[in-house]
């Protein structure tokens, strides 16, 4: 698919971080807080940023970019490169078409899309308009039948792998997204969803009702023996989590801290890959998010055993500056900036990137 003109969006739009300071006006204080916003204080989302900053690349030159390229494989599929789209929810809120402007853009610039439990678009019509793999983002639901049902559905339309999101059983306490009044606008819904019924409204999450329906790690086997897709957890930033995971049998992790929208005061997910890295040992892939806004942050993530990584809220912003444009053009300069860092570093191809490369 060619890649839809970029003549639309202003030459003063050069950087990930561009398209934050645009989009700002292309939606209402209360749909800003809800996605640029985070937990608590937002220190988590902070080091996301900083975490990167702080890290230091070593420059390498005259080296041979004969047959150089970004491509990777994963999941028995090639990708162009290794920046995909994180499940993010409710794409109406900032695009009238909504996921499916999304998987426009997405597939013009031939990134991987991990579509949300809480997507406004069914999960069907997202999968025939996609150009490139999809997986499918899950949240466990309060009844296994339900969960099972978006499973199947999944599956029968084609999703390759499923993203189990499993460090938010509860939401953040957002505070920016409460002082602002933040609630799903009228006429947008998660439309996967539709017809089931709520977590029981409790006081406390302690309270027995709301624990029963927790999701826990004996979970996963039952998932497991329900589909053959690769089961890839969402939401591991300790090492003894990624032990388990292992020893739960599943397909990838996420590095993640959910972009800092879950428990504030976390480490940035960037600092808890190394060690995350190491208790996994290459058996299975790792992808990671939180944080990245740059080519040269990619780079990092791959130096420390990162296969793959996942974009949130730029994406978002670029879809409500410009719709598919806007999304292929996040995508775009991220390649570029992923491409110009391998030159200046001396990495030819992903597989030639180490921890060398950081200082
Ligand atoms: C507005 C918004 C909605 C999100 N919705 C989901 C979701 O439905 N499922 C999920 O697993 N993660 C969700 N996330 C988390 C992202 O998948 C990802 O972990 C995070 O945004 C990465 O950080 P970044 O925004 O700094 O790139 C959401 C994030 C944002 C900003
Ligand atoms: C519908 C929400 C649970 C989506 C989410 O994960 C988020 O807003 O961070």
């Amino acid at each position: 698919m060619p890649v839809p003109p970029l003549s639309q969006i202003p030459s003063h739009v050069v950087a990930l971080d561009d398209y934050e300071a645009l989009a700002r006006a292309h939606m209402d204080e209360a749909a800003w807080a809800y996605i640029a916003g985070a937990s608590a204080d937002e220190c988590t989302m902070r080091e996301n940023h900083e975490a990167f900053c702080r890290l230091k690349l070593s420059p390498r030159v005259l080296g041979d970019f004969t047959g150089a390229s970004t491509k990777i494989e994963l999941f028995g599929r090639t990708f162009a490169h290794p920046v995909f789209l994180a499940p993010t929810a409710f794409h109406k809120l900032v695009h009238p078409d909504g996921e499916l402007a999304t998987v426009l853009g997405a597939a013009a610039m031939e990134a991987g899309m991990v579509v949300s439990t809480s997507a406004t678009v069914l999960l069907e019509d997202i999968a025939a308009a996609a150009r490139m793999p999809l997986w499918f983002q899950l949240y466990m639901q309060p009844d296994s039948a339900h969960t099972l049902e978006l499973v199947s559905r999944a599956e029968a339309a084609g999703y390759e792998a499923l993203v189990l999101t499993v460090d938010a059983p509860v939401s953040g306490l957002r505070n920016r997204e409460q002082r602002a009044g933040f609630q799903i606008p009228f006429g947008i819904e998660p439309v996967n969803l539709r017809n089931r019924p709520a977590l029981p409204l409790c006081d406390s999450v302690f309270d027995p009702a709301y624990i029963a329906h927790l999701p826990r790690w004996k979970d996963l086997a039952w998932l497991r023996s329900h589909t053959k897709l690769p089961i890839i957890l969402k939401g591991i930033l300790s090492a003894a989590d990624a032990a388990l995971a292992l020893d739960a049998g599943v397909d990838g992790i996420v590095v993640s801290n959910h972009g800092g929208r879950t428990l504030d005061g976390v480490p940035a997910a960037i600092d808890m890959l190394p060690a995350i890295a190491d208790e996994i040992g290459g058996r299975i892939p790792i992808l990671m998010d939180g944080g990245i806004r740059r080519g040269t942050d990619v780079l990092k993530a791959l130096a420390l055993g990162a296969s793959a990584v996942m974009v949130g809220r730029p994406i978002l912003y670029g879809l409500a500056v410009a719709g598919p444009v806007g999304v292929a053009h996040v995508l775009k300069i991220l390649r570029t900036e992923l491409e110009v860092a391998m030159l200046l570093s001396g990495c030819p191809t992903i597989a030639s990137i180490s921890r060398e490369v950081l200082v």
